[in-house]
């Protein structure tokens, strides 16, 4: 059902398209209701109306002051720049939402008038087909009802789930990444596959098929992945061997620190803002 609030996104860059995009595909807002104010780029907002439908206006302090929701998607090196300009006209009956990487809501709570609800999320730019993974939490005013409501927002485009604040830093690390990980490791497949003599069209269209049977398996069966991964590898056979050299090569380990490194580098963006902070 489509339903009437009105959104304004600071930010008109590839994260915000990709939600704005997702929103629109799932028919829950109408384009109309979808405002978007940028630093300077207005070419980018000509695209975005023209592409989608969506909004932009000569006052953009009018657009935001007009939205029930905003959604702040800048670089976390530009918040506070952007938070200066534009924090003065947020008003307690808005509703937040952060996608920034790294940033804690006390943080952004301060730079804006006392009793706004800030919520913190991590979409991924899954959200274009409607297939983020998005985790989701609540700053110092959020009422339930706002968290209800953005989690509502983020379902019309994947999935969600509620965390603890102390959390999202991991989840920017695992899932916020996360589709790069992906895509690196069907990078490499496709490679692996020419390199074995298969054509690049048929080495991806396979590598793609195999991870989104692998996927569906695991969100439909509910198992184990490994009870999954033990009935395709036949003792003595194919996948053993392959399973054996990504042990040699520490597969295992170089994820984990891969995760490990993503979330300090989270940490770092988020340490940057405001040393006092503790999330
Ligand atoms: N990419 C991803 O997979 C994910 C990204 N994120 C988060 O999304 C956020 C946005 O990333 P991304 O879309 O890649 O960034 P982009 O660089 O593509 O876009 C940033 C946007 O912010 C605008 N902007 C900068 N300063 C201001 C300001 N003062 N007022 C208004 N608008 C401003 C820019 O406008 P202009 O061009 O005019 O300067 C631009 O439109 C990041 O914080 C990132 O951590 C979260 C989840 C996943
Ligand atoms: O790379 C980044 O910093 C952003 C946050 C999560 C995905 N992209």
């Amino acid at each position: 059902m489509r339903h009437s609030e009105r959104y304004c996104f600071i930010g008109a860059g590839s994260m915000a398209e990709a939600i704005i995009s997702g929103m629109i595909a799932s028919c829950r807002t109408e384009p109309a209701m979808i405002h978007v104010i940028n630093r300077q780029d207005r070419e980018r907002l000509i695209y975005l109306h023209n592409r989608y439908g969506i909004q932009y206006r000569e006052s953009q302090q009018k657009a935001l002051s007009m939205a029930e929701v905003i959604i702040l998607a800048v670089k976390p090196k530009d918040l506070t720049e952007a938070l200066k300009q534009w924090g003065e006209f947020l008003r307690p009956h808005q509703r937040v939402v952060s996608v920034i990487a790294g940033i804690a809501t006390p943080y952004i709570e301060e730079q804006i008038p006392q009793g706004v609800s800030v919520i913190r999320t991590m979409p991924n730019t899954s959200s274009v087909i409607g297939r983020s993974a998005t985790a989701i939490c609540g700053g110092r005013f959020t009422k339930e009802s706002d968290l209800k409501a953005t989690q509502e927002d983020f379902n019309a485009i994947g999935t969600t789930v509620l965390v603890d604040e102390k959390d999202m830093d991991a989840v920017t690390a695992l899932s916020g990444s996360g589709p790069a990980y992906i895509y690196y490791l069907v990078e490499a497949l496709v490679q692996a596959g020419v390199n074995e003599g298969l054509s690049p069209s048929v080495s991806r269209q396979l590598t793609t098929q195999t991870l989104l049977g692998a996927s569906h398996m695991l969100q439909e069966t509910g198992e184990d992945p490994a009870v999954l991964r033990q009935k395709v590898t036949s003792p003595g056979g194919t996948t053993m061997a392959g399973i054996e050299t990504l042990k040699e090569h520490q597969f295992h380990m170089a994820i984990t620190n891969a995760i490990h490194h993503a979330r300090k580098r989270s940490e770092e963006l988020g340490a940057t803002f405001s040393p006092s902070i503790t999330k």
